[in-house]
């Protein structure tokens, strides 16, 4: 299996490590010819207006829509899952805008710009999943389609749309192989 990881800006090489842990290749996507013969796409944290831009500067945004529409699967974290939401509260940045998820971004205010915190996740069985937020956002609205998998102080920090993952925290930055794993399971579903 050819996972792809969006390589234009943030945390993608952590990414890759997490897949080559779990005995992928992945495969650093840049140009739009790129994402052909992946079956799933990661999108990195990192600065969502930036990636945003990179995206139709490098003419990824519409191709990176197309093979979504075709059953690739998109597993975005922290600002992933900003370029995967369809609103985001304030801004007119440019986004893929495939999930029917409502985000906020830089959400969780100042004192705890960046915080971890454990998260009890039903999919992953009863060790909770230890969720490193920076500057995070987090899902403020979700559509009747959106499966709301974990909540940290009440708001919405991991959540599915058929073939759309997010998580407003960084897994790649821990030990932690379940999330990943889970994405995996997804796109052989
Ligand atoms: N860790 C992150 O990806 C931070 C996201 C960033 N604050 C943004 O709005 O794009």
């Amino acid at each position: 299996m050819r996972i792809g990881v969006l390589a234009l800006q943030g945390a993608f090489r952590e990414h890759c490590r997490m897949l080559a842990e779990l005995g992928l290749q992945a495969v650093e996507i840049r140009k739009a010819v790129e994402l052909e013969d992946i079956e799933g796409l990661i999108l990195p944290g990192g600065e969502s207006t930036a990636i945003g831009k990179m995206l139709n500067d490098w003419g990824l945004m519409g191709t990176v829509r197309a093979r979504a529409a075709r059953g690739m699967a998109v597993y975005g974290t922290c600002a992933g899952m900003i370029l995967l939401a369809k609103e985001i509260i304030d801004s007119e940045q440019p986004r893929l805008g495939l999930m029917d998820i409502t985000v906020r971004r830089n959400a969780f205010g100042r004192q705890c710009e960046s915080f971890e915190a454990d998260l009890s996740v039903n999919e992953f069985g009863v060790e909770p999943v230890r969720a490193v937020f920076i500057r995070a956002p987090y899902i403020e609205a979700a559509g009747p389609a959106v499966q709301i998998m974990a909540k940290v102080n009440d708001k919405i920090v991991i959540a599915r749309q058929d073939k759309l993952l997010v998580t407003a925290f960084h897994p790649e930055l821990t030990r932690d192989l379940r999330i990943h794993e889970y994405f995996i399971k997804m796109i052989k579903e």
